[in-house]
């Protein structure tokens, strides 16, 4: 008998999803201790791989003979070689918005400690102090002016947090109109700079990429306003860190970030000094630092969890991969060839033989068998028109009832 698909979970994942995954035609190893490192030798024989924030390599990959599909438990999947997995056909998904409530509740609960200095007051308090007057100094955010820079799942949920708050939401993004802006019930802006200018808290929930890899740059901390908020639960590399330790210092900016350059995954020790400045500089800047909790809390764990398993079970027994982010859309398919047959071994296999030998590439296939099983209808989405000769010699198959050609619209 042949032996079950492996999936390899190798993050820490809900308890309720390891237990769901059990229930599918898959052999389950849970192993969330794994390094990066670790993992590049573990994925022999693996089908399916379930990670977090772990790495994972093109060298991983490499000897990934047998993946299909691997699944990021998360949001962003900047971790995974998605190019070296592409290169080899295996599925990269992910589970987009299902943590965003929680990294806007993080988002809400920096602010906050910031405003109050939370932290610092119950150190201090921890210490036999007390300090009222030294505490008693908030401004509030009631009125304040918020600038949500990235306005997908994380930013939205900002966006409507923020009014309960009373304060105003202002939002900038590749894809936000005015129009759009005002649908969300929040303010425009139409540069990143213009946002950082306006605001009096300035919060970044961007996709990190080739463009906005830096794009909260000395710059920005330049025209936010003195002793404003600035807030990065997002990803670090988003931001000039240097930028924003001389902002903190010299102009009185005060941050709250859930993640850090060299996050030291898997170690116990971090080696940066940016965590030294939660004492106020002369200017009133400062720091508070979470160590990347913003999705893990228990729901959020749960609401990714049970969509890592819903993305696992589409796989196996419907073929199918949501929330896919490696399929192009970008198909250089411009015709359709569909062709009604009888359903015998072999009818099909001619087909592709003819339209090998007239050098025309396929791009996506589907058959579909109708009641009874005698006959069935494939469609084959090709990149280029055939010839009449073409499809003369497929059409002389005794078992191909019917074939025709449609043009596909252009998308890409
Ligand atoms: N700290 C944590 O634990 C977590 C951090 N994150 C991070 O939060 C950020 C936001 O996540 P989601 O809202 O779930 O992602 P999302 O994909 O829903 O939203 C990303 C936004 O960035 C915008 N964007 C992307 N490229 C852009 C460009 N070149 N110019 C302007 N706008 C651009 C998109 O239009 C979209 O509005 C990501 O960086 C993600 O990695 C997400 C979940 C947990
Ligand atoms: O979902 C994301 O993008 C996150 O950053 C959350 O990371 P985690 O799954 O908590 O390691």
């Amino acid at each position: 008998m042949r032996a079950a698909m492996r999936l390899l979970i190798a993050d820490k994942l809900h308890p309720r999803a390891v237990e769901e995954l059990r229930t599918l035609p898959v052999d389950v190893i849970y192993e969330p201790e794994l390094t990066k490192e670790t993992l590049e030798t573990s994925l022999h024989n693996v089908g399916i791989l379930v990670v977090r924030s772990k790495e994972v390599t093109r060298k991983a990959l490499e000897s990934a003979r047998q993946l299909n599909l691997i699944v990021r438990a998360g949001a962003e999947t900047a971790t995974i070689d998605v190019k070296a997995a592409s290169e080899r056909g295996i599925y990269v998904a992910n589970c987009p918005g299902k943590n965003a409530s929680a990294v806007a509740e993080l988002v809400f609960g920096l602010i906050v400690s910031i405003d109050r200095r939370i932290p610092d007051a119950v150190a201090s308090l921890r210490a036999g102090r007390w300090e009222r007057t030294e505490y008693a100094k908030a401004e509030g955010v009631i009125g304040k002016t918020i600038g949500i820079a990235g306005l997908g799942a994380i930013g939205r949920d900002v966006a409507c947090r923020a009014k309960t708050f009373g304060m105003h939401p202002i939002g900038w993004s590749r894809s936000l109109s005015p129009a759009r802006a005002a649908e969300l019930g929040i303010g425009h802006a139409s540069s990143l700079e213009e946002l950082a200018a306006r605001s009096d808290v300035l919060t970044v929930h961007l996709g990190l990429n080739d463009r906005t890899r830096g794009i909260i740059s000395k710059r920005i901390f330049e025209v936010m306003p003195k002793r404003g908020i600035f807030i990065n639960c997002a990803r670090p590399d988003l931001v000039d860190n240097d930028a924003m330790r001389d902002a903190i210092v010299t102009k009185g900016i005060r941050v709250g970030i859930d993640v850090v350059p060299n996050e030291p995954r898997g170690k116990k020790e971090i080696t940066t000094d940016l965590y030294n400045l939660s004492t106020p500089s002369s200017t009133g800047g400062f720091l508070y630092g979470t160590p990347h909790i913003a999705a893990s809390t228990d729901q959020a764990q749960l609401a990714i969890a049970t969509e890592t398993v819903r993305v696992i079970r589409s796989f196996l027994l419907e073929g199918t991969v949501p929330n896919v982010v490696n399929v192009t859309n970008l198909s250089t398919a411009r015709f359709q060839m569909v062709i009604r047959m009888l359903d015998k071994v072999g009818t099909l296999a001619n087909v592709l033989a003819v339209i090998k030998r007239h050098g025309i590439n396929v791009e996506e296939v589907t058959n579909t068998v109708f009641d009874g099983g005698s006959a069935s209808c494939a469609k084959l989405r090709i990149v280029s028109r055939p010839t009449e000769a073409c499809l003369h010699e497929i059409r002389a198959f005794e078992e191909v009832l019917h074939v025709d050609i449609v043009t596909l619209p252009n998308l890409a």
